[in-house]
C-alpha cells in the first residue's frame, strides 16, 4: 500500500506546485478590493478600474484552470492507486475469503473505493490549501495586528471545533458503518437463500432479522449525520460570523485612522480564505472518516494475506499423490479434522474416501486441492508439495467438484472454461462430453450459450451437477477430486461419470472420490476410510469392503447379545 501512495509521490508533488500558485492567485481578490477602495475611489479613475478589472479577470482565470487542472491531478491520483491496488485487494479478499470471511473481506473492495473517493474529493485539496492559511493570516497582521488576533484566534477556535468533531464522530461513523455493512450481509445471504426463505414461511422472521440491523444502522447514521452536519453548520455560521466580526473590527480601526477602507474589506475577504479550507474539510468529514477506517481495514487484511510469491514453474507432474501425516485444522478452528493421515495414489489409480458424516471427507478434498494447508505432514503431488505450485497452475493441474456447486452468472461456455476471458470452444465441448453434459446441454434453448445464474437458474441439481464436472474437466487436471459427485446424478448421469473415471484411469491420471453412495466407487481400486478424522482403513476395495463388513456384523452380534443379557 505504501509503494502504491509512494508511485504518485511526483503528482502530488505537482498538485502542491499548483496549490501554491493557487493560493497567491487567491490574494488576487483582497489587493483588487484594496486598490478599488484606497485607490480608485479616491482618484475616481475609470481608465484604472477598467485595467485593474481586466487584470483581475485574467488572473481569475488563471487561478480556476489551475484549480481545475490540480483537482484532476488528485482524482488521476486516486483512480491510480485504486486501479494499482485493485488485483492485490481482489486477491486478498478472495483468498481469505476462501479460508474464513471476516469483516476485513466483506468491505475490502469498498475500502478501497472509500480512499480512492477521499484522494478526488475537496477534503484533500483543502489539505493542501492549510498550509497556506498562515500566509493569508500574515496578510492580515499586516493590515492590522488587531485583525490578525482576532483572525488567529477565529482560527484556533475552528481548528477545536475540527477536533472535537473528529473525537465526537468518530464512534458513531464507525457504528453506522459496521452496521450498515451487517445489515447489507444479512440481505444478501437472504437473497441467495430466498426460495428457502419463501418456501418454508420464512418471510416475517427474515424481515424481523434484516430490519433490526438496517434500523440500527438507521439510527446510527442519522446520528452520526446529525453530529456532523451540526459540527459543519456551526463551522460556516461561526465563519460567517467572523467575517463580519473582522468588518466591525475593521470599521472601528478606520474610524480611528488606524486603517484605510479597502484594508478592512481586503482583510475580511483574506479572513474568508484563510479559514475555507478548514470549513471544507469538516464538511467533508465523513468521507475523511470513512477512507482513514478502509485504509486500516485495507492494512489489516493486506497484511494478513501476504503476497503470493512467484515459484518456479515445475514440469507437468505424473499423477502421483502422496499424503504424508498430513493434519488438517480447518481455518480459525483449533481442533484438527483430519489427524496424521498417510496414503499414496499412483498413477491411474481411482480411490474411494468413505465414511460417515464429519469424518473428514470434505476436509481431504479441500486439502487436496491446496484450499486447506497442512498444520502438519505433507501432501505432494509428483514429489512437490502443493504449495510449490503457482495457485493458479494448481488449479489446473486438480480439479475439482465441489460438494455443492455453485455457477457463476454468465452463459454455460464460460462457467465450463471458469470464466477464461478466452474460452476454447473444442475444449468446453469435450470437458462437457467427458462430464457426459453435451447432450443434456444441447437440450437447452440456447445450447452451450443458455444463460445461469449463481444459484443455476433454470437447471436442475443433476445438470448443475454435470456442469460442475465438465467445468473441473476442462483444464485436462491430472487429479480430479470429485466431493460426492453423484449425490444430485440419476443412473444414466452415475453411469456416465463412471465412464469419464475409467478413461482419465487408462490415460494415467488418478482420481479420488468422496462418497456416501455405494455407485460413486464402482470404479474405485482403493478404499480410505476415515472416521473422526483418522484413517481407519486403506487398500484394495474389495479388502476394506470385507473388513468394513466384518467390523459391522461385529458391531451388530455384540449390540444383539448386549439386549438379549
Ligand atoms: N469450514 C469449516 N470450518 C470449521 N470446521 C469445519 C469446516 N468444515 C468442516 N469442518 C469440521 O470438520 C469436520 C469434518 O467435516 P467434513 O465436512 O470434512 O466431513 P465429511 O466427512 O465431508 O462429512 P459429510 O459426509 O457430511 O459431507 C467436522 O467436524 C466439521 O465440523
Amino acid at each position: 500500500m505504501r509503494a502504491a501512495r509512494r508511485e504518485s509521490r511526483g503528482l502530488y508533488w505537482a498538485v502542491a506546485l499548483f496549490s501554491l500558485f493557487v493560493n497567491l492567485l487567491m490574494l488576487t481578490a483582497p489587493l483588487y478590493m484594496l486598490q478599488v477602495y484606497d485607490r480608485v475611489l479616491g482618484s475616481r479613475s475609470l481608465e484604472t478600474l477598467m485595467g485593474l478589472t481586466l487584470l483581475v479577470a485574467f488572473l481569475f482565470v488563471m487561478m480556476g484552470l489551475l484549480d481545475y487542472a490540480r483537482t484532476r491531478i488528485m482524482s488521476r491520483i486516486g483512480a491510480r492507486l485504486q486501479s494499482r491496488l485493485d488485483r492485490r485487494v481482489f486477491d486478498a479478499v478472495i483468498r481469505q475469503s476462501a479460508l474464513k470471511p471476516n469483516a476485513a473481506t466483506a468491505t475490502g473492495l469498498r475500502d478501497l473505493e472509500a480512499v480512492q473517493r477521499l484522494i478526488g474529493s475537496p477534503a484533500l485539496t483543502a489539505m493542501f490549501d492549510i498550509p497556506w492559511t498562515p500566509l493569508f493570516l500574515a496578510g492580515i497582521m499586516i493590515f492590522h495586528p488587531w485583525l490578525g488576533y482576532l483572525a488567529i484566534s477565529g482560527g484556533v477556535v475552528l481548528v477545536l471545533i475540527t477536533v472535537a468533531n473528529q473525537v465526537l464522530t468518530r464512534v458513531s461513523v464507525a457504528g453506522a458503518n459496521n452496521a450498515m455493512v451487517a445489515a447489507e450481509m444479512i440481505s444478501s445471504q437472504l437473497q441467495s437463500e430466498a426460495e428457502a426463505v419463501q418456501a418454508m414461511g420464512m418471510r416475517d422472521a427474515t424481515f424481523a432479522r434484516w430490519q433490526r440491523s438496517r434500523t440500527e444502522a438507521l439510527e446510527q447514521s442519522v446520528t452520526s449525520s446529525d453530529m456532523g452536519r451540526g459540527f459543519s453548520v456551526l463551522t460556516r455560521t461561526f465563519r460567517q460570523f467572523l467575517q463580519s466580526a473582522m468588518l466591525g473590527l475593521g470599521a472601528y480601526l478606520v474610524l480611528r485612522g488606524e486603517m484605510t477602507a479597502g484594508a478592512m474589506i481586503a482583510g475580511s475577504i483574506l479572513m474568508g480564505r484563510a479559514l475555507a479550507p478548514i470549513e471544507s474539510l469538516i464538511g467533508q468529514w465523513q468521507v475523511v472518516q470513512r477512507a482513514i477506517k478502509g485504509w486500516s481495514s485495507l492494512a489489516e487484511l493486506l497484511s494478513a494475506v501476504p503476497p503470493e510469491q512467484p515459484r518456479t514453474a515445475l514440469p507437468m507432474p505424473r499423477a502421483l499423490l502422496e499424503v504424508q501425516q498430513a493434519t488438517i485444522v480447518p481455518p480459525g478452528e483449533s481442533q484438527a479434522s483430519l489427524r496424521v493421515l498417510s496414503f499414496t495414489v499412483q498413477p491411474g489409480e481411482a480411490v474411494g474416501v468413505i465414511g460417515p458424516s464429519g469424518a473428514g471427507k470434505s476436509t481431504l478434498a479441500r486439502a487436496l486441492t491446496g484450499l486447506w494447508r497442512p498444520a502438519g505432514g505433507k501432501i505432494r503431488l509428483d514429489g512437490a508439495t502443493l504449495d510449490q505450485y503457482d495457485p493458479t497452475v494448481l488449479g489446473q493441474l486438480i480439479g475439482y467438484l465441489p460438494q455443492r456447486v455453485e455457477l457463476f452468472d454468465g452463459t454455460i461456455a464460460e462457467n465450463i472454461a471458469r470464466l477464461s476471458p478466452q474460452p476454447d470452444a473444442e475444449k468446453v465441448v469435450a470437458a462437457a462430453r467427458r462430464a457426459d453434459a453435451h447432450e443434456m446441454i444441447l437440450k437447452l434453448n440456447d445450447g452451450y450459450d443458455t444463460r445461469v445464474t449463481a444459484s443455476g437458474g433454470r437447471l436442475s441439481g443433476g445438470q448443475i451437477q454435470r456442469i460442475g464436472l465438465a467445468r473441473a474437466m476442462y483444464s485436462d487436471p491430472v487429479i480430479l477430486v470429485l466431493d460426492e459427485p453423484n449425490s444430485n446424478l440419476d443412473n444414466e448421469g452415475s453411469q456416465a461419470l463412471n465412464v469419464a473415471i475409467r478413461t482419465l484411469k487408462s490415460e494415467g491420471k488418478s482420481v479420488l472420490i468422496m462418497a456416501h453412495r455405494p455407485a460413486a466407487i464402482q470404479e474405485c481400486d482403493l478404499l480410505l476410510m476415515l472416521e473422526g478424522g483418522v484413517r481407519v482403513a486403506f487398500g484394495p476395495k474389495d479388502e476394506v469392503l470385507r473388513e468394513v463388513v466384518k467390523n459391522h456384523q461385529q458391531i451388530n452380534k455384540s449390540s444383539d447379545r448386549g439386549s438379549i443379557r
